[in-house]
């Protein structure tokens, strides 16, 4: 990702080139400006003549440098933040679903708007550091020409401030990255302040915790980082304009001391150093901005290693993201779709506030199981809260990766270039899912059918479809997820995919969808995998599979007392 970075930078050359160029060119033009004022002053009535055009010349320049170069930073920079953004949207669209999952989505948030903003503020400084930067060797190359014993004099003071610059760059980097960590926990209490809003207005003491110690105290932290981190680098900073003072003053005192000095070269000396002290101050003031980037490029590149993903294609648009010789899966065609073999742990889980530190306790495991799904039938995976149960799904969706065993479709493993194609095997509502407003380009010519689901699933009086889009989504919990079965209608893939789906339905539509909506399916030749904690209607089922602390411990082909018979279990 940053190497894709430092080739759009490259890309980008002639514009910062010509930025820069005319950054240097307005600031010349403006010095010229004060020699040509200050000359006409002296000089009187006798530079008038050439002081007109010479004027409106070097106004139009300075003028005209300025805004060519703001205009170039201001492109360069919005393009940075704008490939950044692409790439880390692209990065997470890509990634693994187990390290989304791990990495908590507030941590997301913030890298995608506050560290991609902290480096579009450094972009948009770049032209004039290069300014900056080669007025300060310019500066030098003429204390070579006056005295390469002057220059020797100017270099050990500038390495010394640059030596103390770059001990107070390590501290204030440091801080901060403190304060960048804190910033990840303020976004997980924004979270909780919004989400949480009914809960917080009813609990008089979370109210006052939320308030006084989660959000006022991780911000009054970040507060104490900031100035912290600041404090480095203006107290370095001052120690630099110290140094020149101290230089400046020994000059003038050596100059007193000896008198064959020669007068010119010292006074010469002195207005040179007086003068980089603006340019090296403006990169000294840079400099915590400079940090800040650099700590929020730190965080970006890490998260891009993290998310690097197995399945880098899954953005190209087809025929390029089914290469030639990738493995490709018949909707219409496959038997059997099984898990053979199959573990996965999840990792130990993690102290948010101090991500990467493992707690003592492992991360649940599953597994080792196998499992046939056969085209058609209706599979009822059942079991306990946190038995496993949509570990399970999400390991026969391909959206896990094993740790060990095999996704087979009709006994062929399906292979990674493949796995994407696999996945358009099937729809699914997952428990946490999410519900899009949008009806994909190709499911717009498909309204009607919508329309003819929506009457299904009772919604028609709340929900139609305009322009391609459901026109509310605002509706009840149950609602929402009959919407979200609208969806998963919509696409028409072989096998659908439902976790606790009736959960939030009411005891009419509980057993529609038991006794009519899935049986329905069948008859069109849906495969249908489901997770219910009904066990009334399990005899809708051609099998049960019970799960047990992550291993199948009964499969059950319900007969008509097969609900009856899970009761008594249960009980
Ligand atoms: N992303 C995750 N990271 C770490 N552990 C997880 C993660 N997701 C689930 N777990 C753990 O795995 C176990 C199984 O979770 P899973 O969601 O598969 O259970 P479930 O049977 O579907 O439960 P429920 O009936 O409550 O939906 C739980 O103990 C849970 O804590």
């Amino acid at each position: 990702m940053l190497s894709h970075l430092f080739r759009l930078l490259r890309r980008l050359w002639p514009i910062s080139a010509l930025a820069t160029l005319m950054g240097a060119a307005s600031g010349i033009a403006t010095a010229a400006l004060l020699a040509l004022t200050n000359r006409t002053l002296h000089d009187g009535d006798a530079a008038l003549p050439t002081f007109v055009a010479s004027f409106a010349g070097l106004c139009a320049l300075a003028l005209a440098g300025e805004v060519i170069s703001d205009i170039g930073n201001n492109v360069v920079g919005q393009r940075v933040i704008a490939a950044l953004r692409k790439d880390l949207c692209a990065k997470i669209i890509a990634a693994p679903i187990s390290e989304i999952e791990q990495f908590r989505s507030h941590r997301l948030i913030a890298a995608l708007n506050q560290d991609i903003d902290t480096i579009s503020t450094f972009s948009f400084m770049f032209s004039s550091l290069a300014i900056a930067t080669a007025t300060i060797a310019g500066c030098l190359g003429y204390l070579f020409v006056l005295s390469p014993m002057l220059l020797l004099i100017a270099l050990v003071a500038i390495a010394l401030g640059s030596i103390v610059q770059s001990l107070a760059r390590r501290v204030g980097i440091r801080r901060f990255g403190a304060a960048r960590e804190a910033e990840d926990r303020l976004q997980k209490h924004y979270r909780a302040m919004v989400d949480g809003a009914k809960e917080l207005r009813i609990n008089r003491e979370r109210r006052a915790f939320v308030y006084g110690h989660e959000l006022s105290g991780t911000i009054d932290a970040i507060f104490r980082l900031r100035v912290r981190a600041a404090n480095v680098f203006v107290s370095a900073n001052a120690f630099g304009s110290l140094l020149f003072f101290v230089v400046v003053g020994l000059m003038l005192v050596l100059q007193g001391g000896a008198a064959h000095a020669d007068r010119s070269v010292l006074t010469g000396f002195v207005l040179v150093l007086l003068y980089m002290k603006g340019p090296i101050q403006e990169i000294v003031g840079a400099l915590p901005s400079i940090g800040r980037a650099q700590v929020a490029l730190r965080r970006i590149a890490a998260l891009s290693a993290r998310f690097s993903s197995s399945e880098p294609a899954l953005l190209d648009a087809p025929p390029r993201a089914t290469p030639r010789h990738a493995q490709a899966f018949d909707a219409h065609a496959f038997h059997t779709i099984t898990l053979r073999d199959i573990t996965y742990r999840f990792p130990a889980p993690q102290d948010d506030s101090h991500a990467g530190a493992p707690a003592d306790m492992a991360g649940f495991a599953l597994g080792p199981l196998s499992l046939t799904v056969t085209r058609g039938e209706t599979l009822f995976i059942v079991g306990e809260n946190g038995c496993g149960k949509t570990t399970l799904l999400k390991l026969l969706l391909g959206l896990y990766v094993p740790d060990s065993g095999a996704l087979l479709v009709d006994d062929a493993p399906v292979r990674a270039d493949g796995l994407d194609a696999y996945r358009q095997l099937f729809s699914a509502v997952f428990s946490d899912y999410h519900l899009f407003d949008t009806l994909l380009p190709g499911e717009h010519t498909r309204e009607n059918e919508a329309q003819r689901y929506l009457e299904r699933l009772a919604l028609a009086h709340k929900v139609s479809v305009r322009d391609g889009m459901f026109s509310t989504t605002d509706l009840s919990t149950g609602q929402r997820k009959r919407l979200a079965l609208v969806h998963a209608y919509l696409e028409g893939r072989p096998v659908m995919v439902l976790d606790e789906w009736a959960a939030d339905q009411d005891p009419t539509f509980r057993r529609i969808f038991y006794t009519e909506i899935l049986p329905d399916l069948k008859r069109q030749g849906k495969t249908l995998i489901v997770i219910s904690h009904d066990d009334r209607y399990f005899d809708a089922a051609d099998r049960v599979i019970r799960l047990e602390d992550g291993r199948i411990v009964e499969a059950v082909q319900p007969g008509r007392d097969t609900a009856m018979a899970f009761a008594a279990r249960r009980s």
